[in-house]
């Protein structure tokens, strides 16, 4: 299913930081969202998986408004792992994945083998298997990041959210989570920091400024040194990477670019 972003506008107690994005995540495809912080990428997100509502402009699932379902249907198409995580849970590892099912239940019906099925393919997706019985506030961030996930893929939905999927994660875990992402083909919606991951794992990226979508397109288009410099204040290189060819951002990390005013920052929609 594809998410189409008309005119978003979000504020919070009459501040707006979210002012007329637009953006398509289409069916299937790995849509990243990057900017500074407070550019509003968790804000726009928070919208998608129904946490705010917007104050104009809407959110289309399959050209449906968002708001025209109800909290139990768009909880079957749309599943988020959100910035604010959850550790107040005094349940185990597998029961807070267990609620993944929630949308698909009658109020107290059990769970039957097809739900055990897909709880235990979601707890082995995120490589928490061997750790389905822990007390969920007993792990690390890292470890409920992925309880969390893992949850989120129980959910069995359309449309992935993912705010910030990897902070906390080790490397390993960061790659074996943004490959994991490629290998289910969902319509995908990712806020990623780091740029170098997101110019592998999207297809397309919206990089937000203030609240404004400034630029989209494939990574090699969108991530270019001008970009980098206008919008995050950073000087940076753009390379092939050696073993696989994507974009690689090599950054100066010795001092910041003199940034340009956001208005120099083209558009870029193409390839
Ligand atoms: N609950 C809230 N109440 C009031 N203002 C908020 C709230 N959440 C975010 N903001 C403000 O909205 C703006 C956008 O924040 P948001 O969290 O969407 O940005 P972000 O791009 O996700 O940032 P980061 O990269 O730091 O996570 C910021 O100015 C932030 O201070």
């Amino acid at each position: 299913m594809r998410i189409d972003i008309e005119d978003l506008h979000v504020a919070y107690a009459g501040r707006t930081v979210v002012a007329g994005a637009h953006l398509i995540a289409a069916e299937g495809e790995i849509t990243g969202l990057v900017g500074p912080n407070g550019s509003g990428k968790s804000t726009l997100l928070r919208t998608v998986y129904r946490h705010l509502k917007p104050t104009a402009g809407r959110v289309l699932l399959a050209g449906t408004d968002l708001r025209e379902l109800s909290a139990v249907q768009s909880a079957r198409h749309v599943a988020a792992l959100p910035q604010e995580r959850g550790s107040d849970f005094e349940l185990s590892v597998r029961e807070v994945v267990a609620m993944g099912r929630t949308p698909y239940k009658r109020a107290f019906a059990g769970e039957d083998a097809a739900d055990r099925d897909i709880v235990a393919r979601a707890l082995a997706d995120v490589g928490m298997d061997d750790q389905a019985g822990r007390r969920f506030t007993a792990l690390s961030g890292g470890e409920r990041q992925r309880v969390l996930l893992a949850r989120a893929f129980a959910q069995d939905p359309d449309v992935l959210v993912l705010d910030e999927p990897t902070n906390h994660l080790d490397i390993r875990h960061q790659v074996e989570l943004l490959a994991l992402l490629r290998t289910q083909r969902r319509t995908t919606l990712v806020s990623l920091h780091d740029l170098n991951a997101a110019a592998s794992v999207c297809d397309r990226l919206h990089v937000l400024h203030a609240g404004s979508v400034v630029a989209s397109g494939r990574p090699r288009g969108v991530l270019t040194p001008a970009l980098m410099a206008a919008v995050f204040g950073v000087r940076a290189a753009v390379v092939d990477h050696p073993l696989t060819g994507d974009p690689l951002i090599a950054f100066d990390h010795r001092a910041p670019a003199d940034a340009e005013p956001a208005a120099a920052v083209e558009t870029h929609t193409g390839a």
